[in-house]
């Protein structure tokens, strides 16, 4: 499952949303990226995108794709997975202002809320400062969530302010990352990138761990 080249296999989960947006943003921060619809599919990427797009399409998606069980496994295995808007609510614990039935994955401790900045007209740009980029980042917001509460494990790369109250737009816990906004709706590769890097450090992190079991196993073997 995990590789040992620079390229890490990321896969952009494609049932429904912007997944070639994400696979040229991957390809441009250097991971090899391929659309995962199959079981068989997910269980051969180092990690996974999902898409902007409708989060109860998506969701009512995975499930008749047969993806939602082995997707909550491979989340649970520590698999790093970077959520884009629709993205972000189906990685949340929490949905506010959900769909009826409308589920999600449980990988971040947040709350989110759907559309939380108002309707397509209100989709807006702005240059926003994020932790970990040295220079702001072009940030496209459409009909996006904004994170309304935050376990204290998360952490908040970024805040937006809009009409005189500041909202949490992206986070990271641990291997999983995720934005309000459409990083792969721009040229700049910059979060892709970021995501590749956790993406690499988890495979090297957990093949020093299989090291280590295979070493001990082999002692115990002697
Ligand atoms: N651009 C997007 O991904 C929009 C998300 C959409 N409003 C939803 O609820 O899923």
């Amino acid at each position: 499952m995990t590789r040992h080249t620079s390229a890490p296999l990321i896969g952009v989960l494609a049932v429904q949303g912007d997944v070639v947006e994400h696979v040229r943003a991957l390809t441009l921060a250097g991971a090899q990226a391929v659309p995962v619809r199959r079981p068989a599919e997910l269980a051969t990427v180092d990690g996974l995108v999902i898409p902007g797009g409708e989060s109860s399409t998506i969701d009512r998606l995975i499930r008749i794709f047969e993806l939602d069980a082995p997707l909550r496994a491979r989340l649970a295995d520590g698999m790093p997975a970077f959520g884009s808007c629709a993205g972000m609510i189906l990685l949340s614990g929490q949905i506010l202002d959900g769909h009826r039935d409308q589920r999600c994955l449980g990988a971040l401790d947040i709350s989110t809320r759907r559309n939380a900045f108002g309707r397509q007209v209100d989709s807006f740009e702005v240059d926003l400062p994020v932790t970990g980029l040295a220079e702001p980042f072009r940030a496209v917001f459409i009909r996006a969530p904004w994170v309304e509460r935050v376990g204290e494990d998360v952490e908040v790369l970024a805040r937006v302010e809009r009409e005189g109250s500041e909202h949490v737009v992206a986070v990271r816990q641990g291997r999983v990352l995720a934005t309000s906004f459409h990083p792969e709706m721009t040229d700049d590769p910059r979060i892709h990138a970021l995501f590749v890097e956790m993406v690499r450090e988890a495979g090297s992190i957990d093949s020093r761990a299989n090291t280590r079991a295979t070493a001990r196993a082999t002692s115990k073997d002697d």
